[in-house]
């Protein structure tokens, strides 16, 4: 089996799908965004503020390339194809999956959000913003799953049919 990579925004549950997915699945989850808390031993929030964001984009770069390519989901953090480079890369080394969500229902999931140092501010804009620039992006992705309507166990189970 190859990785599967779960792209998409901020909210559209890679991290909580990609957890159900690995369990489905039996395989390891790794989600890129706790590797580096983990590895850095600081918040997202603080690599942000502190280093600034090109330098969580270069950790995110990185640490792409060393994860396993084979018997593993990958949880992306939403800015991941913000290096274009990093999707051909996920492109060429497994399965992409993009989870796609409308900003109506992303602004429910994220309404109480703290931790996401790029929405912290005019939540509405900043994501109508964000996905607009993005989405021709994510959309390179192997194939797409509208998450909008689903529950967790519904968006696994479109893609237990996907990669039957
Ligand atoms: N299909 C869904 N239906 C309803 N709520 C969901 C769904 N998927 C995720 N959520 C909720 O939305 C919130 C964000 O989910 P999650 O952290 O998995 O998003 P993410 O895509 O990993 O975001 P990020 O890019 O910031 O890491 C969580 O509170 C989660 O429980
Ligand atoms: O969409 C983004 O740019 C981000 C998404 C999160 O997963 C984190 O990687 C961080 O908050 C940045
Ligand atoms: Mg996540």
């Amino acid at each position: 089996m190859k990785a599967i990579y779960l792209i998409g925004f901020m909210g559209a549950g890679k991290t909580t799908v990609g957890k159900a997915l690995s369990d489905k699945l039996e395989v390891p989850v790794i989600d890129t965004d706790e590797y580096i808390e983990r590895e850095k031993k600081k918040t997202i929030k603080a690599i942000f503020k502190e280093e600034g964001e090109p330098a969580f984009r270069d950790y995110e770069s990185q640490i792409l390339r060393m994860l396993p390519k084979r018997y593993v989901v990958i949880t992306t953090g939403g800015g991941i194809v913000t290096r274009e480079e990093n999707l051909t890369w996920m492109k060429q080394n497994g399965l992409v999956i993009y989870l796609y969500c409308n900003t109506e229902e992303l602004l429910k999931r994220l309404k109480n959000d703290k931790t996401r140092p790029l929405i912290q501010q005019n939540k509405e804009d900043a994501i109508t913003r964000l996905l607009m620039d993005r989405a021709p992006l994510y959309k390179q992705a192997h194939f797409t799953i509208d998450t909008s309507w689903l529950n967790v166990d519904q968006v696994v189970s479109r893609i237990m049919e996907q990669i039957d």
